[in-house]
């Protein structure tokens, strides 16, 4: 629904340079019933910068992202420990909401998740209308041109907006998700396996995208592909979980670093492809 001029109500500018927000991890563990799958991990994620979580399968990189904006505490058997600050602020604390934390961080799914009947042009504003936010309708053309730009996804789009989502390709329905995450100004933006579905083509222009939008918004990335965390990343993270023991991080660096000369052994053998 359309609202007059006096009761628009914008989150954010929507033009012009914003501040960048860093989110730091402390002692995060997480546990699935009894099992513990996460053990004590601290991570600095530096505010306009990716940083890559890197590691075997069930290691719980996932489990991490989730933890990151409040998706794990979905989980019945979930539960987590520690404290997760944005901007210095535990997004765990009382004074925040589930709604708040889901708006300052948003998530990028490794299957695209438009909704596929909506329109090109409703699927970038849904996220507005599901968090509450009400604005004009000459707001949203502009929000969903800005977005679907930033995205990478403009040019192609710019004469269908009104084609449903799901008639767009894997990788254009990505950059519809990310244009979608973007459209609630969030200041992270956590990726879990972004590109694992699309092709080299669809991957280079997510990589692309992630390389302009890391300039206002900070990036956490879950990648299994090492090329793409070295060309991405500016920060990277080895998790490991060793038999039949949680979670945790091994090294954590920039990432020219982690895989020109890491630290750990173990770091070593991952990243040169000999296990995982
Ligand atoms: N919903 C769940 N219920 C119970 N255990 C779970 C659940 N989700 C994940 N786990 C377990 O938690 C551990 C960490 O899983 P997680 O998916 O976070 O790892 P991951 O490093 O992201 O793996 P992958 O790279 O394969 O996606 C694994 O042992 C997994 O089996």
């Amino acid at each position: 629904m359309d609202t007059t001029a006096q009761d628009v109500f914008v989150p954010d500018s929507y033009h012009g340079h914003r501040e960048v927000w860093g989110l730091q991890a402390v002692e995060v563990t997480a546990w699935f019933g009894t099992r513990m799958v996460l053990d004590r991990v601290s991570l600095h994620m530096r505010a306009g910068e990716v940083t890559a979580l890197i590691g075997p399968s069930g290691c719980g990189k996932s489990t991490f992202l989730r933890i990151l904006n409040r998706m794990h505490e979905m989980i019945p058997s979930a539960s987590m420990g520690g404290e997760v600050l944005l901007n210095g602020e535990d997004i765990y604390g009382p004074g925040w909401r589930l709604t708040e934390a889901r708006k300052q961080i948003g998530m990028v799914f490794q299957k695209p998740n438009p909704f596929p009947a909506m329109s090109i042009y409703d699927n970038v504003v849904a996220g507005l209308k599901l968090t509450g936010q009400r604005v004009s309708r000459s707001v949203k053309d502009d929000i969903v041109e800005e977005c679907l730009v930033r995205a990478g996804l403009w040019r192609e789009v710019r004469d269908r907006l009104r084609q449903p989502g799901g008639a767009l390709s894997g990788g254009q329905q990505q950059r519809l998700c990310i244009a979608r995450s973007l459209a609630i100004r969030p200041k992270v933006l956590l990726m879990d396996e972004p590109c694992s579905a699309l092709d080299p083509t669809s991957t280079r222009v997510i990589e692309e995208t992630i390389a302009e939008l890391v300039e206002d918004v900070t990036i956490v990335i879950v990648t299994h592909n090492m090329q793409q965390a070295a060309r991405v990343s500016q920060q990277a993270v080895f998790f490991l979980a060793e038999e039949n023991q949680p979670g945790g991080v091994v090294e954590f660096g920039p990432t020219p670093a982690m895989f020109g000369s890491p630290r750990d052994p173990r770091t070593a053998d991952y990243v040169r492809g000999r296990f995982g």
